[in-house]
């Protein structure tokens, strides 16, 4: 199965997060599981807050990139659309929101399972829960909004 992050082109590989061109990064991928999207990322030792939990914020950048990739995951899925088909989606973060519930244990596997509260064509909220161990220790939001064709240009 292939995350959306695989239909991701090249140019726009690169993001900390999620980039696959990034080898410094977190490459997280994101799948669809029924009408939810997960994505599944170990920690290193280094991701560590206090020792044996993990640093809040590579929990904010999970649930960043969780939150663009289900976006436009639930942009072409909302459209009849096979992901990667023109004209191609992306979304980048407006606004980002974690709550922390309680500490996350460093080691085992980190689950990000995501929603889709509203889905507008220029702008998509995602909700994420964050599951170690099957317990609940974050929850995240992700206003994504579509890019602009001119991103970055006007800086
Ligand atoms: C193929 C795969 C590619 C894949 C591409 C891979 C990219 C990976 C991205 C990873 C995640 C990142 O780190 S991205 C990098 C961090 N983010 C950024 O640098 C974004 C910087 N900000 C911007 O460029 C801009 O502010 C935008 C694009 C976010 C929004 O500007 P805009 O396009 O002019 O938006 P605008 O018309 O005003 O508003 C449209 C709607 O969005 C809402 N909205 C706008 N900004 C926000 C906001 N910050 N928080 C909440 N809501 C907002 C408005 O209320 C409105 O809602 P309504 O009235 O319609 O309800």
């Amino acid at each position: 199965m292939k995350a959306i992050q695989d239909y991701y082109p090249e140019e726009l590989s690169h993001c900390y997060g999620c980039g696959s061109q990034n080898e410094h990064g977190h490459q997280i991928k994101t799948y669809w599981d029924g009408d939810e999207t997960v994505t599944r990322f170990t920690p290193e030792p280094y991701h560590t807050a206090v020792p044996g939990f993990v640093y809040g914020g590579l929990i904010a950048s999970l649930i960043d990139c969780h939150g663009t990739g289900s976006a436009a995951a639930a942009t072409y899925r909302a459209e009849g659309r096979e992901p990667g088909t023109e004209p191609l989606v992306r979304f980048v973060t407006g606004s980002l929101k974690v709550t922390y519930l309680k500490p996350t244990k460093l080691g085992p596997e980190i689950e990000i399972r995501g929603r889709v509260r509203e889905l507008k064509e220029r702008k998509v909220v995602i909700d994420s829960r964050v599951l170690v161990d099957g317990v609940e220790t974050a929850l995240g939001e992700v206003v994504a909004i579509r890019m602009p064709a001119d991103f970055g240009k006007a800086v």
